[in-house]
């Protein structure tokens, strides 16, 4: 596959390697794109169109939902639910899994969604991004449950997302394939293959850490940046950069560009809660953990690999401490040894 090609082209060819694939796979991808292209359309228009702020509305997580929140997931369904190529979907903005309508043809794939992944920058136009995850279905359930959907993340067959910065970028990774980068061309709307097979560095002097938790934090998350900060004198003896974008998408997209970690630990505060962390397992933690796998990154929450968590809730929370191997590792070592 050469730089340059379309996405379109890319999805077909994968295709055409994989003997049992009958074409709704490519049809699915498609309809995420665009998706991703009208969503990339609205958040550049922004203001334009009157779509900043607040809608007058809550998600099921108990936040206040962003205007762009609601059209982005609404956007989402449209795109997915009349083709035939999903048999139900679940995104952060609806409290149970969306049942396709009455009639509608059903595909053999399960979607998890985040629409709008950093929704707080919306308003301050920064970047933000939607992030999907693709499960199979169950052959024999003609209407998924919400049991149908907790899988561990190993058994995502494909993971995404779509960042809408200065550009706006598609990355995805399906199953033993690698992790590819398109942006969108918007003078003739296609997404372009600009990076193929991309490899996270290894060694990293970079951080990512919403430091005004950080007095709730435990002692080796409290360790591994004490460690950072000391820099040549400290533990690990190499300064650091940090970097905090508040867009989880932006984070992974810098990672995967020019390696770092991101960390969002379980810390006090989330725990008085009753929470397992900060963001989401199904539909950030996990398509985002299949991406840095791919990339030759490591994905953790510290005492466990991300995607072998067994999911009990399709809003569940998980902590993530993800990116670059050597630092990962580093961060684990300090849990194990704590
Ligand atoms: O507000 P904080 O603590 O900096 O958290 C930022 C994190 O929250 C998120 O915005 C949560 O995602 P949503 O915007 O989709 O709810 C992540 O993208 C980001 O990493
Ligand atoms: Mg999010
Ligand atoms: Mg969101």
């Amino acid at each position: 596959m050469y730089i340059g090609t379309t996405l379109t082209n890319y999805i077909i060819e994968t295709q055409r390697n994989l003997p049992e694939a009958t074409g709704e796979f490519t049809g699915l991808l498609n309809d995420i794109s665009v998706a991703c292209k009208r969503i990339s359309d609205l958040v550049n228009k922004g203001g334009l169109i009157g779509m900043l702020g607040s809608a007058d509305s809550e998600n099921v997580q108990g936040e206040t939902q962003k205007q762009l929140d609601v059209v982005s997931n609404d956007v989402f369904i449209e795109a997915l639910a009349h083709n035939g190529h999903i048999a139900g979907l679940v995104t952060e903005e609806m409290e149970d899994v969306y049942h396709l309508p009455k009639g509608a043809p059903r595909g053999r794939y399960l979607i998890l969604a985040d629409p709008l992944d950093g929704s707080s920058n919306i308003d301050v136009n920064i970047s933000v991004g939607t992030i999907f995850s693709i499960l199979k279905a169950p052959d024999d359930v003609e209407d998924p449950r919400t049991e149908d959907f907790l899988r561990p993340g190993t058994e995502q067959i494909a993971a995404g997302y779509c960042l809408y910065g200065p550009s706006t970028t598609m990355v995805f990774t399906t199953r033993g394939h690698g992790v590819q980068m398109f942006t969108l061309d918007k003078d003739f709307g296609e997404f372009i293959l600009t990076r193929k097979d991309v490899q996270i560095p290894q060694e990293t002097q970079e951080f990512a850490i919403n430091v005004s938790n950080s007095r709730f934090w435990e002692p080796p998350v409290k360790r591994y940046i004490d460690a950072c900060l000391a820099g040549k004198e400290g533990e690990i003896g190499k300064d650091f950069n940090m970097r905090w974008v508040a867009s989880m998408v932006a984070e992974v997209h810098r990672i995967l560009t020019r390696g770092g970690i991101f960390m969002y630990p379980i810390d006090e505060k989330t725990k008085a809660k009753g929470q397992r962390g900060r963001l989401r397992l199904m539909y950030e933690a996990n398509p985002m953990s299949m991406i840095v796998e791919q990339a030759g990154g490591l994905s953790n929450t510290g005492r466990k690999r991300i995607l072998d968590i067994q999911p009990e809730e399709i809003h569940e929370r998980a902590p993530v401490i993800l990116g670059s191997k050597q630092e990962v590792e580093r961060v684990i070592q300090f849990h194990q040894e704590a």
